[in-house]
């Protein structure tokens, strides 16, 4: 140690020790205790800064250092057995540059460059060592500190897809099958909701609950656990040889083992990089989490003269893709009052940047989902953002808690306007502020959500301005929106805030201090009137009437009093309506205490909101008894015109295709859709054909 103090600056070789300290700590949480405390992202940001730290001052790098091993160990819950070829790591790339340097580096020192790389997933589970004696399943073992492992048989043998005997004949006496075991994301949050509800704590990520469930001392609870394996590769063997390692794979397959099918053997790193690139966009589309791509070189004879260092071998290296999960406080679980009153908890947590934006709040739902997850205010919890999808709090960190965490009451009272709380019918999930007519929360959304895209779009009424007009009182609900002049509107600062820059202040006279904004307000108010009767349903805020069932409605009726006065038999029988739809309408319309939403009806209607479709006489209907689908961007129409353009002559605009599809459009940037169209051998027409069936009624 001396030694090392007196060339390494003092500060520096500090740093080394508590990172060294900090990792070894982690790598038992994780490996032992199945409950880590620091994310993955971080674990790898310690080790990476180790290594920086070791570069710059090669006495640190002892082999006892965390770089220098196999990262792990085991518990005394299982035997002790040694694994009878060394479990190795894998060495980490995080770009496309160093993916380059790794291939350049493995063809200098293999002397060569005629071999292949076998490109596959990196699956995010537990490795698992499977040893096989003429054909019998005879150990099983995880990897522990690479040379030993935790004996973990009697819980592997319930795993459903690893073969007690393997299938076919002339098997060898002995072979390692490696492998990793994991826990189908879809089965996460049961397993947390039971764990919960026995008391137990819940886990904080699915490959946290891969690990747990298989390292448990009674294999009867693993075997109530859904565990499933993939294997990928061959460790000690005894009496055959392979020269590449796809043949490897051919091999584990015949004998029946679960091998993936997503690998590839590959002439090119270029090609090894557009894999990499493919599986990062898309990452979800593979039925087990992925942290990366594992690149190996498929000839066995170039891997033997590569070799290994004693945590990895040099043949192989992870592609890592950036995190999906990061650790986060969990500061406190508020409540929202939407559109039609569901009250819906949300996690508001410190700011953390995951996926490419930062995040602070995620939905949980309702209370129910609260408890099924386990977490509570306080918790250091773990967040996933996949992609475009919306965040999502996975777990707790239980082991961090201090006991100043509390547990999330759902309020018995609206946060908004203090009316009791109550699930609209018995047995719902959900519960309601009742008070829809006045809830200033609802009121909100409910302005916010009728000037948006899906209903009248008015474009310059966002959410501030929605509230900014109920704030400043110049409209009281929705009902007196369409009646708003330049006079009202000049009334509310948001609208008018460009024109009081003048000095001195201009005086507030009728319509003449409208800033821009409030200007585009009076005009957008004036073409929304014009809006055809779907949008006006949406408009409405009736409880699951959305573009698709509001347009099926008007199509149907053509005016808001045909509406009115259908039966919920008539309304239930319309296509892509049914009963719980039809419910809805009648009860919006009929019971007593809703009398307020026929005043709003009528008073856009007197204020000049157009409550029927005008049938023009002259458009031929030429799409009668068709179904059509549209499907990618067209130049000329915009999706609802095309749907509009349909339905005016006739047709159903259907959104997916089936065997019924009489025609599918297709556009710039077409989808699943088109490739369905192929599958089901459907009609496709361009945009010009389009045009030609909407004419005529032949493509
Ligand atoms: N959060 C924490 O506290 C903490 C602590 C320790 C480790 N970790 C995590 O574990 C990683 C380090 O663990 P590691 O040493 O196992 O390295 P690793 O997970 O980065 O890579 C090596 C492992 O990948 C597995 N693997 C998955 N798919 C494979 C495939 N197709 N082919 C070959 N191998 C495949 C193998 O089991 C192999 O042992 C860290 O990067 C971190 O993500 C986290
Ligand atoms: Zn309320």
């Amino acid at each position: 140690m001396s030694e090392i103090v007196s060339e390494v600056p003092q500060e520096l070789h500090h740093e080394w020790v508590d990172l060294a300290q900090k990792a070894a700590e982690a790598q038992f949480n994780y490996y032992v205790k199945d409950a880590p405390t620091i994310s993955d992202a971080d674990y790898d940001g310690v080790i990476r800064r180790l290594t920086e730290l070791e570069e710059a001052y090669p006495s640190l790098r002892t082999p006892d250092s965390p770089t220098q091993q196999v990262g792990g160990t085991f518990s005394t819950d299982f035997a002790a057995v040694d694994h009878l070829e060394r479990m190795l790591s894998l060495d980490n790339c995080f770009s496309p540059e160093e993916l380059a340097s790794w291939a350049a580096r493995v063809t200098r020192d293999a002397g060569r460059d005629d071999f292949h790389f076998l490109s596959e997933l990196k699956i995010d589970g537990l490795a698992v060592n499977l040893l096989y004696e003429h054909g019998r399943l005879v150990r099983a073992l995880t990897r522990g500190d690479g040379r030993t492992g935790e004996d973990v048989t009697n819980n592997v043998r319930t795993i459903e897809h690893i073969p007690h005997r393997l299938a076919g004949s002339d098997h060898p006496a002995r072979v390692e099958v490696r492998g990793e075991v994991y826990f189908p994301i879809e089965a996460f949050a049961d397993l947390n909701a039971s764990l919960v509800e026995a008391g137990k704590a819940p886990f904080a990520n699915p490959r946290n609950s891969a690990a747990g469930s298989l390292r448990q001392k009674d294999p009867r609870v693993t075997a109530s656990r859904p565990l499933h394996m993939l294997v990928h590769g061959i460790g000690y063997r005894e009496g055959f040889e392979l020269t590449r390692q796809s043949q490897a794979y051919e091999l584990l397959a015949q004998w029946g083992l679960p091998v993936s099918s997503h690998y590839r053997v590959l002439d090119t790193i270029e090609q090894v990089q557009e894999f990499v690139t493919y599986f990062g966009e898309n990452r979800h589309s593979v039925e087990h989490e992925i942290d990366g791509i594992v690149v190996k070189v498929d000839e066995l004879a170039v891997q033997r003269a590569l070799g290994s260092t004693s945590r990895a071998p040099r043949w192989a290296i992870a592609y890592k893709y950036p995190p999906e999960e990061v650790n986060t406080k969990l500061l406190d679980i508020q409540v929202n009052v939407g559109r039609t009153g569901r009250v819906t908890p949300f996690g508001v947590m410190e700011p953390v940047l995951v996926a490419g934006s930062t995040v602070e709040m995620a939905t949980l739902h309702n209370a129910h989902e609260v408890k099924r997850k386990g977490v509570l205010i306080g918790d250091t919890v773990v967040l996933r953002k996949a992609g475009d999808v919306i965040p999502e709090i996975l777990g707790p960190v239980v082991a961090l808690r201090d006991g100043t965490e509390r547990e999330f009451v759902m309020p018995t009272h609206c946060p908004s306007c203090g009316t009791e709380l109550a699930p609209q019918k018995e047995g719902d999930k959900d519960i309601r502020c009742p008070n829809s007519r006045s809830c200033p929360s609802q009121l909100r959304e409910r302005v916010f959500g009728l000037a948006s895209r899906g209903a009248f779009d008015i474009e310059a009424l966002g959410w501030e301005g929605s509230i900014a007009l109920l704030e400043s009182g110049v409209i009281e609900d929705e009902s007196t929106l369409f009646g708003l002049t330049e006079k009202d509107i000049a009334r509310v600062p948001i609208y008018t805030r460009a024109a009081k820059r003048t000095d001195p202040p201009e005086e507030v006279v009728e319509g003449r201090v409208l800033s821009a904004n409030g200007k585009r307000l009076v005009a957008n108010l004036q073409a929304a009137k014009e809006q055809p009767l779907w949008r006006v349903l949406v408009g409405l805020s009736i409880r699951h009437v959305g573009p698709t069932a509001a347009r099926a409605l008007a199509q149907h009726f053509g005016s808001m009093d045909a509406i009115r006065a259908a039966s919920r038999e008539e309304l239930a029988s319309v296509e892509g309506v049914g009963g719980v739809i039809a419910d809805s309408v009648r009860e919006w319309f009929d019971l007593p205490e809703n009398d307020w939403h026929l005043h709003i009806v009528e008073q856009w209607a007197s204020d000049g909101v157009r409550m029927e479709d005008e049938r023009d006489e002259s458009v031929e209907q030429t799409l009668s008894g068709l179904t059509v689908v549209v499907t990618g961007s067209l130049e000329g129409f915009s999706r609802d015109e095309a749907k509009e353009a349909i339905l005016a002559r006739g047709g159903k605009a259907a959104g997916s295709v089936s065997k019924k599809t009489d025609y599918v459009v297709v556009g710039e940037n077409a989808g699943s859709k088109e490739d369905k169209a192929r599958e089901l051998c459907r009609p496709i027409l361009d945009e010009a054909g389009f045009v030609r069936l909407l004419e005529t009624g032949r493509p």
